[in-house]
């Protein structure tokens, strides 16, 4: 068991095909744009250029965060390191949203309810039916999945509900080796991990949001406590210009 401070850097994956047309993505299997492999490759130069070499990485089932850890660790020359994935790191499901514009929906339902669905803890969207055209119910990556734990919708709550056996059965044991661990996921199951291990409450985090392909390091301490909470955005000027343009999806356009 190595010593504390533990080493984890937070990938969120570059732009997406859905992120470029605004449209709610959840457990849909979009690729990253053109933009979006630049920002994986620059989130890749920015780890080198810190210094911060993975060891292991922790991706999703889902194409746009395996392609932009792929192409990250290219660009820091770790293609070489261990690939766990998981579909308990995948992108919150955004049950009969998927598929659905972002502002069209805002127009639709008012901006109380738009933010509910987009950012409460405990409210989910409505359900997505199994044979809906964006419902991944029969798709063969989920096939070991028992159909009941399979979801039609989710709220950040059941995120966090089914990530964490992740965490700590899986990332938390790389960590106590020494390894600097690399998790590429996603806007919704980062802000799920980011609640827990910044123990901010179920109000607070609906102000929290991830922008696409920049590196947030944390150095955890003994207890998995952020040294300095809220980690550090390896390009803190970027993130902040990306993180307001999270923030205000759906009001463009
Ligand atoms: O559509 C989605 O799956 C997510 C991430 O892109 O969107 P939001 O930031 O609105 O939760």
């Amino acid at each position: 068991m190595a010593d504390a401070p533990y080493k984890l850097i937070l990938l969120r994956h570059g732009e997406s095909e859905w992120n470029e047309k605004n449209l709610f993505t959840g457990w849909v299997d979009v690729n990253l744009t053109a933009k979006g492999e630049k920002e994986a490759t620059r989130g890749g130069e920015l780890l080198k250029d810190a210094g911060l070499l993975p060891d292991v990485l922790h991706t999703s089932l889902q194409k746009r965060a395996i392609r932009t850890a792929q192409l990250a660790l290219e660009a820091a020359d770790r293609l070489w390191i261990p690939v766990n994935r998981s579909w308990r790191l995948n992108e919150r499901h955004y049950g009969a949203l998927q598929g659905k514009d972002k502002a069209q929906t805002l127009a639709e339902f008012g901006e109380e309810q738009f933010m509910l669905w987009r950012r409460s803890y405990d409210t989910p969207p409505p359900a997505l039916a199994n044979d809906a055209e964006y419902s991944q119910f029969s798709d063969p990556r989920y096939a070991t999945l028992p159909p009941e734990v399979r979801p039609q919708t989710e709220c950040l709550k059941d995120v966090v509900v089914r990530m964490l056996p992740y965490w700590f059965d899986n990332i938390v044991p790389d960590l106590l080796t020494g390894r600097t661990v690399l998790i590429a996921a996603h806007g919704n199951s980062l802000r799920a991990l980011v609640k827990h291990l910044d123990g901010i409450s179920d109000a607070d985090i609906a102000g929290l949001n991830i922008p696409t392909g920049i590196p947030l390091y944390y150095e955890l301490d003994s207890d998995f406590k952020p040294v300095t909470p809220g980690g550090k955005y390896l390009d803190p000027e970027a993130a902040a210009a990306a993180i307001e343009a999270v923030k205000n999806q759906g009001k463009k356009k």
